[in-house]
């Protein structure tokens, strides 16, 4: 019997949608506003969900304290109340669209999670602009 745990977070970033390797013009006609030079900011939402049998010894799939712990150290700690494109390495070259930060994020978690796990991330980059990834 396979059971979904959930843990939802949050944090909040600055970026902004550029390709270095396209003119201004181009940028500005597809990127709009997120290409702003000044950057804007996003209050994101993350929830996290992992799926397996539940142990029953315990009778969790997941202790859901050590998954907020392990969002905290991984995604939180790193990207909250930061600019994703100067301050962290993983957006300095690569564009921080809705859809690679969530592949960043799935990516740093998985080391972490059993492999009898199964991993999927939904990121709210708006109240209604939303990506999810199950890797
Ligand atoms: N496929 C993607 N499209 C867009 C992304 C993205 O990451 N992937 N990002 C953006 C902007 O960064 C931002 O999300 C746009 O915000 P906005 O247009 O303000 O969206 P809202 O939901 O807040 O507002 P609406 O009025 O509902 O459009 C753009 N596209
Ligand atoms: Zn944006």
């Amino acid at each position: 019997m396979l059971i979904t745990v959930c843990r939802t977070e949050h944090f909040n970033a600055a970026h902004r949608l550029h390709n270095p390797a396209w003119d201004d013009a181009r940028n500005q006609r597809v990127f709009g506003k997120c290409n702003n030079p000044n950057f804007h900011g996003h209050n994101y939402n993350l929830t996290v969900r992992l799926t397996g049998e539940i142990d029953p010894e315990t009778g969790y799939v997941y202790d859901l304290k050590r998954l907020s712990d392990l969002i905290k150290h991984e995604v939180l700690d790193r990207y909250d109340h930061r600019n994703l494109n100067l301050d962290t390495e993983e957006f300095r070259h690569l564009n921080p669209t809705a859809e690679n930060i969530v592949v960043v994020i799935w990516q740093r978690l998985r080391p972490h999670l059993d492999a009898a796990l199964a991993l999927s991330v939904t990121l709210y980059e708006t109240d209604r602009n939303f990506v999810e990834y199950h890797g």
